[in-house]
């Protein structure tokens, strides 16, 4: 019998159905996104930390201000960082004094620097990805990079897309002023666009330079204190896909991410940019705010993961936010002591290099790989205040 009208229409809807459903299919991986390699990189000039104080105030010709000068040792003696690497030197901020006196306008001047030095620390990072990936940098399909140092148009992604040679079609995404978690929201992104995208390879690179908010001393200015003793720069990049090809090799599956904002917490990591350069204010409270939250944030995210409180069974890549903050998040987990010996190392040989720390410390783990085997969490902390997780089986 043949069919009627409407019966025509509902068979050719379903084969519509079916047939978006397979497309769908199609375009998507089958395994969950993986870090396939990393790189790090960080600019040349080392000043450590046991002569910062000293060099600051000579740079910024503020030796007169001693109390400051007195404060800013016994930080950097608490801080527990050994060195720090900086792109801004001695020299050339004799060239620029209106980086040191904060009534100049000085924000133009700062983007002018940024907007090759930041694609250029980052294209050092992912080229040191890019080589232990062994794929040639055209096959890169998806770019995510994060900054707080500038704010262009074109961006810095495209900037790097150029110095690596990446393909004119790579599809580019810029995450701006992400503060401490930025590496953590660009691998979050990452892993969504892997998983979605059949063979996509996704570049993640986030560089962070200081120079944006580098000034000198001043009383009743505390925030700057706090910021250069422990702030430095650095970059990192991660080759991030799914469903490994060829010689391919995982060194983390990304099992499952999470982002949570502390609520009533705002004020705890706020940052402006003014005629004056990038104005950042963390506040004191910072340490006990963390300590205070994050095992709540870890018990929602993980516990449906089945992971909750077995914390000691996990391996840690937390954000070197500071000594203070490292202490206690491991006091509240009671953490055994070698569970953040990475983050620690990383905060000793660099510093804090904001959201692109969390990279060097997941760096650090895979050289540590015979003690980080199985499940582990790398914890970011960032403006909101928010407490990004990712949950990381380690294949090394
Ligand atoms: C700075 C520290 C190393 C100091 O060590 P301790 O806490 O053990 O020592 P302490 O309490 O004696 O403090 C030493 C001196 O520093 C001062 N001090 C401490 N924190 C301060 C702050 N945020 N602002 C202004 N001053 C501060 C204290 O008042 C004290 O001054 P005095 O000696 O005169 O009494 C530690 O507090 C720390 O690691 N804090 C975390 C810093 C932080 O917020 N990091 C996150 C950056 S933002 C980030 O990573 C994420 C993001 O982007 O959101």
């Amino acid at each position: 019998m043949p069919m009627s009208s409407q019966e025509t229409k509902m068979a050719l809807l379903g084969n519509l159905t079916t047939g978006i459903r397979q497309v769908r299919q199609a375009q998507r991986a089958d395994g969950p996104a993986c870090v396939l390699a990393i790189g790090t990189a960080n600019p040349a000039n080392c000043v450590q930390q046991e002569e910062y104080a000293d060099y600051y105030f000579r740079v910024t010709n503020s030796e007169h201000l001693t109390e400051l000068k007195a404060k800013l040792n016994r930080i950097c003696t608490k801080s527990a960082i050994k060195k720090r690497y900086f792109h801004h030197t001695e020299e050339l901020l004799q060239g620029h004094p209106e980086f040191l006196d904060r009534t100049l306008p000085s924000l133009k001047a700062r983007l002018d620097i940024t907007a090759t030095a930041v694609p250029e620390l980052a294209a050092a990072a992912a080229a040191a990805a890019i080589a232990e990936w062994g794929r040639p940098a055209a096959d890169i399909t998806h770019l995510v990079v994060g900054t707080y140092a500038s704010a262009h148009m074109p961006g810095a992604d495209h900037r790097l897309a150029s110095l690596l040679g990446l393909d004119p079609s790579v599809r580019t995404t810029m995450l701006y002023v992400n503060g401490c978690a930025s590496a953590c929201a660009a691998l979050r992104v990452a892993k969504d666009i892997a998983e979605n995208n059949r063979r996509a390879r996704v570049l993640v690179a986030c560089a962070e330079l200081t120079l944006i908010m580098f000034r000198a001393p001043q009383e009743g200015h505390l925030d700057t204190i706090i910021s250069q003793a422990l702030l430095s720069d650095g970059a990192g990049a991660m080759i991030i896909g799914a469903d490994l090809e060829g010689s391919e090799g995982s060194l983390f599956e990304m099992v499952a991410a999470s982002q949570t904002v502390v609520p009533a917490t705002a004020h705890a990591a706020v940052g402006q940019f003014g005629e004056e350069g990038f104005l950042f204010h963390p506040c004191i409270e910072m340490p006990a705010i963390v300590r205070q939250n994050v095992e709540r944030c870890l018990v929602d995210a993980l516990g449906p993961l089945g992971l909750s409180g077995r914390w000691n069974d996990l391996f840690w890549a937390v954000h070197p936010g500071g000594r203070a903050i490292l202490d206690g998040v491991e006091e509240v987990l009671q953490l055994e002591p070698k569970k953040l010996a990475a983050s620690r190392h990383v905060l000793s040989e660099y510093g804090n290099m904001s959201g692109v720390s969390v990279i060097f410390v997941l760096d650090e783990i895979r050289r540590r790989h015979d003690e980080h085997r199985g499940l582990g969490v790398m914890l970011g902390i960032g403006p909101g205040l928010c407490l990004e997780t990712m949950v990381l089986h380690a294949c090394m």
